[in-house]
């Protein structure tokens, strides 16, 4: 059972089943010194994680981080998802006189340069050719800048981006680029999902030492020292490097082989929204399972079995079974074996093959097997991989380079003067470059890519990107009012995908499925549709059509070929994974078949 309070806070239903009543806060219950403590300290790092982007009351603030037992990541992520960002207040759009003064100013803004009024001042003064001598020689230069910049404007009406026309292909070719792979992590909650990524970036010097011993020092103080690694997840999530904040927090590593990016979906409150995100990103998964006594069986009464269906559902083929918390059963090889038994029947019965998983003893408390091998006197039984060389063996993604483009985009910001719009997410296919136009869609909207930033070390600027990449990619020409979080963009001319208000869904059912009202998630979009028809049933290891006629209802666990009509057109496609949801629960999930108009 995880860690939470439950009293006020509108979680879903099946968040809050299995709670004791005894366990409710008491809003008017005085708080005891230690826990007034956590609650400062918790403010103050709930209030960092929110940024300005948010304003959250204070009672809110504190409800929340009672809730969640001072949990910050959780506490955030369920303040984000309750509280809308405060928009910043429509700005008059820069004139492109400021721009430019800005831009030339940008450099200097640290020294005392002149004030705004200055340079516009020396600039209608040099325009008129008047006189200069008020001013110093160091306003004369900044502003000297800033009246080149403006002319340079007048004469060039919008800057425009030039391509390099560059075989793509051909260039990644010769990068000799290491193979990338993103990959998204599930299991129960508690099972130790974050403290093993955390450890393997420890142990893969992603993170360093003095991070960990903060971290360390802060989680003392709290009285959780084991939550340290933990939070190296959920901390980094909050303060990307990129300023990126979003549901999915990603991390990458490196191998020698692969540079991967790991999809975390933080916390577990609605968590499956998250997890949809995620793993419509990912190449492949990481089931986490606690192995410690009675856990892992309380897990497959909980979500381990909905997570592991939903990623069959949602087509990630390949996964990785963490056998975690091995220290907590010292290394019991028949208890891993138990274990790796009854998960392997169970995927194989909901359709995986049993060559496309992998099953790894380890402890991500103790770093036994994550990144070194578990010492012989621990686990002299296992002579498998470690946690990072079954990552390694995982297969890569072939890279869908040939195909037309398709990028699902995960998060958009609005920067400073340079770029003002950018957006990033996943290159599912295709390939793009500075210069290029892409489409938007659902938005129909054209834009031309001015920049690039790959992903992975140091985001260094770039001239292309290629499928399987997480670039950011600086805009120009479009209204930022035509992007949103979820939209495709892909090429204007090489087969653009298509918005469409039906479709033909393949499911696997978790609840009953009637014609009915539903959420219908792909990735990080979601519109309200209907499941219009149900139109047949489907053989669970063939997918082939069952020959039952009328079909009234789709039972838990059987799969179903069903109508899906949509409120708004949406850019879909085949073979695109969906999520149907509805009353705050999935009810389905699955792959479109077909897309009608
Ligand atoms: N003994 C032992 N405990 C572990 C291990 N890994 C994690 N834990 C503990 O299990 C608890 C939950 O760990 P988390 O990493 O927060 O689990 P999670 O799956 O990310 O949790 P949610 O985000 O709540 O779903 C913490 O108290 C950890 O210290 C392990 O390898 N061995």
């Amino acid at each position: 059972m995880s860690n939470r309070r439950v009293k006020d806070i509108a979680y879903d239903a099946d968040d809050v089943e299995d709670y004791d009543d005894d366990d409710d806060y008491a809003q008017d219950e005085e708080l005891s010194p230690e826990d007034q403590e956590q609650m400062r300290q918790g403010k103050i790092k709930v209030r960092e994680a929110l940024g300005n982007a948010y304003s959250v009351p204070d009672r809110e603030i504190e409800d929340a981080l009672w809730n969640y037992y001072y949990d910050i990541s959780k506490t955030v992520s369920y303040l984000k998802d309750q509280f809308q960002p405060v928009r910043p207040k429509q700005q008059k759009q820069p004139s492109r006189f400021d721009q430019a003064v800005a831009a030339v100013q940008a450099p200097q803004a640290k020294k005392s340069g002149p004030s705004p009024d200055d340079v516009v001042e020396q600039a209608q003064t040099k325009g008129k050719k008047g006189n200069t001598e008020k001013h110093s020689k160091k306003a004369d230069e900044s502003a000297g800048g800033a009246v080149q910049a403006v002319a340079d404007l007048s004469v060039q009406d919008a800057p425009k981006v030039k391509s390099k026309n560059l075989d793509v292909i051909a260039e990644f070719k010769k990068s000799n680029m290491k193979n990338t792979a993103s990959f998204v992590v599930v299991g129960h909650i508690d099972h130790g999902k974050s403290t093993l990524m955390g450890r393997l970036l420890l142990d893969l010097q992603v993170i360093n030492q003095r991070t960990i011993d903060k971290l360390r020092k802060e989680a003392d103080t709290i009285g959780k020292s084991s939550f340290a690694l933990a939070w190296i997840m959920d901390q980094t999530s909050d303060e990307r490097s990129r300023g990126v904040t979003v549901d999915v927090a990603t991390h990458a590593f490196e191998t020698a082989k692969t540079r991967f990016t790991i999809l975390d979906a933080p916390g577990h409150r609605d968590f499956v929204p998250n997890m949809i995100a995620g793993t419509s990103q990912a190449d492949f998964a990481i089931l986490v399972l606690d192995a410690s006594p009675d856990s892992f069986e309380s897990g497959l009464r909980g979500q381990t079995k909905e997570h592991a269906l939903l990623l069959r559902a949602l087509g990630v083929a390949r996964v990785v079974v963490a056998v975690n918390k091995m220290d907590a059963v010292a290394w019991d090889r028949a208890r891993f074996e138990d274990v790796h038994q009854q998960m392997k029947a169970f995927f194989v019965t909901a359709g995986f093959s049993a060559a496309n998983l992998t099953f790894v003893p380890c402890a991500g408390l103790t770093g036994d097997n994550i990144v070194r091998a578990a010492p012989k006197e621990t686990a002299s039984w296992y002579e498998g991989p470690t946690l990072v060389n079954a990552l390694d063996d995982a297969e890569p993604a072939e890279r869908s380079l040939e195909k037309p483009l398709r990028m699902s985009v995960a998060d958009v910001f609005r920067g400073g003067v340079t770029n003002p719009l950018s957006i990033t997410g996943r290159i599912d296919a295709g390939t793009l470059q500075v210069g290029d136009q892409i489409l938007v869609q659902p938005a129909g909207e054209t834009a031309v890519i001015k920049g690039i930033e790959a992903d992975g070390e140091g985001e260094t600027s770039a001239d292309w990107a290629v499928a399987g990449m997480l670039p950011v990619l600086h805009l120009a020409e479009i209204d930022p009012v035509h992007l949103r979080v979820g939209d495709v963009v892909c090429s204007p001319t090489n087969s653009p995908i298509r918005n469409v208000r039906a479709l033909e869904v393949k499911i696997l059912a978790f609840e009953h499925v009637l014609p009915q009202l539903v959420d219908v998630h792909r990735g990080r979009m979601h519109v309200p549709g209907r499941v219009s028809e149900l139109l047949a049933v489907l053989d669970a290891k063939t997918g082939l059509e069952g020959k039952k006629k009328k079909l009234r209802v789709v039972q838990p666990g059987s799969m179903a070929k069903v109508r899906v009509e949509l409120e708004r057109a949406l850019p879909l496609e085949i073979p695109g994974r969906l999520v149907l949801r509805a009353e705050g629960k999935t009810i389905a999930a699955g792959l479109i078949d077909a897309v009608v108009g």
